[in-house]
């Protein structure tokens, strides 16, 4: 076992997600496949750099009381090798000496030799003298404010602790959100989809608790099942797959309608809805703006024998060009992504509030746009893998109050609750709207908001 290894693999991307803004799961594979790690380090250097990156607001509260300073008043280079210090020291079962040593030498060798090294090392020294508890406690006691408290102690932005009370408030269920924080700092069970129609659960995998096509395995490799069944098994979360099931089940199908998924980059919903249209007679279209993701979006297709056209334009030009064709839209929305933090460590530190009025109106403007596209008749869904209530119930607000009495909103949550293989605890939105909220404490998805609106 090279634990070196896996911490050089977890450093580099920890560089690369601060310093250049990369995606953590993106690069960790080629980090592991550099450093030649086995599959057991592999998981290692996975814990070390998702753990790392998702607790890393607890971690730089203690950071900046055992270095007596500000951690913006640290060199990025030390502080990332100080962060995973930190997650070695209270978190996991690694020696603290080797926590340090190793630490230690990180910072010297990419922090500016001896003097970084010194630093780092009484910092760590420093971290390594009390027991977790206790370091929640001293960052608690610091805190000026009760929600900066959990924002610090559970390691969330304070103004996302605040979008996940309010959105867990609209249906009633505040009490929730330490489950919901707690949630998101713990890595989901990977989970899986057997396309319907052209894959099956296998025998030896346990059913999910909702979607009728997700499942978990039981240990061994999801690369290995992928590449044998052509990618008719892929991996996808569980509120994903209901997201795009609700679309496709909300109404019985007619042959020959016509689908549309407006934003589908890097696929995963265009594929499970493929394989429906397939099953039931339906044409699919795909569009997404990016043109490496719409590549993603081809290969993700490919597994489906049907033909897809995957264009690469504004989801608002390609909508518009489109006035009045469309059974189905799909628009899965660019969101602030505060409803995934379980999969995407990073994220929590990227988007600020400030991304929020942009994103809203973007969506808005997406979501009228897919509604000219359609049939009378048709059916968007406006699906975001966030909750916060200005890109869900503030946009469905916004739509309804534009289409007026061209729209009618169905019941996401009785068709969720249709599609789901088991009771599915969906309350009621205090805004009165539909819609269907999914979580990850509550249902182990991550937090889907899914709409749909129907064109009179
Ligand atoms: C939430 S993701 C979609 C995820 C996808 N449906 C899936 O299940 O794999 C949103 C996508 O919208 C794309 N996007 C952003 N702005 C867009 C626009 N103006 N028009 C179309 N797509 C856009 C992003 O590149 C991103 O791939």
């Amino acid at each position: 076992m090279s634990v070196q290894g896996a911490r050089a693999a977890a450093y580099e991307v920890l560089r690369a997600v601060s310093g250049d803004e990369a995606y953590a799961n993106l690069l960790l594979p080629h980090a592991i496949a550099r450093q030649g790690l086995d599959a057991k380090d592999a998981g290692l250097a996975t814990e070390l750099t998702y753990g790392t990156l998702r607790r890393r607001g607890t971690y730089d509260a203690i950071i900046a009381i055992a270095a007596d300073r500000t951690v913006d008043r640290i060199d990025p280079a030390v502080l990332d090798a100080l962060r995973l210090g930190v997650h070695q020291l209270l978190s996991t079962r690694v020696a603290s000496h080797a926590a340090v040593n190793e630490s230690v030498e990180l910072a010297r060798r990419n922090g500016g030799g001896r003097g970084a090294a010194g630093f780092a090392n009484a910092v760590l020294r420093r971290v390594s003298r009390d027991n977790p508890g206790h370091w929640m406690e001293r960052i608690a006691e610091g805190a000026r404010s009760d929600d900066e408290r959990i924002g610090l102690t559970t390691s969330h932005p304070v103004w996302i602790v605040r979008a996940l009370r309010r959105a867990l408030t609209a249906e009633g269920r505040a009490d929730e959100l330490p489950g919901l924080l707690e949630a998101d700092n713990v890595a989901p069970r990977v989970a899986m989809i057997a396309l319907p129609g052209l894959a099956e659960v296998p025998d030896d995998a346990t059913p999910a608790r909702f979607a009728p096509t997700a499942f978990t395995t039981r240990g061994g490799d999801p690369e290995h099942l992928i590449r044998e069944t052509g990618g008719r098994v892929r991996v996808q979360d569980e509120g994903s797959q209901l997201a795009a099931l609700a679309l496709s089940r909300a109404l019985p199908v007619r042959e020959g309608e016509r689908w549309l998924d407006l934003c589908a980059g890097p696929g995963g919903k265009t594929a499970l809805l493929a394989a429906e249209a397939l099953a039931h007679g339906a044409r699919l279209d795909a569009n997404e703006i990016a043109p490496a993701r719409a590549g993603l979006v081809r290969q993700a297709v490919a597994s489906v024998p049907l033909e897809v056209e995957v264009s690469e334009e504004d989801g608002r030009e390609r909508a518009a060009r489109s006035a009045g064709e469309y059974d189905r839209i799909l628009v899965d929305a660019p969101c602030t992504g505060i409803g995934a933090l379980r999969r995407r460590p990073e994220a929590r530190w990227r988007k600020t509030p400030a991304d929020v009025p942009d994103l809203t109106a973007l969506q808005l403007e997406l979501v009228l746009a897919a509604f000219e596209a359609l049939k009378p008749g048709g059916v968007v869904a406006y699906v975001t893998c966030s909750p916060h209530l200005a890109e869900t119930s503030g946009v469905l607000a916004e739509v309804m109050r534009t289409l007026s009495d061209e729209v009618e909103e169905l019941d996401a949550r009785a068709v969720v609750r249709e599609v789901a293989v088991d009771d599915i605890d969906l309350p009621d939105q205090a805004d009165g709207s539909l819609r269907a909220q999914l979580w990850p404490h509550r249902h182990g998805t991550d937090a889907m908001s899914i709409a749909l609106l129907r064109k009179r």
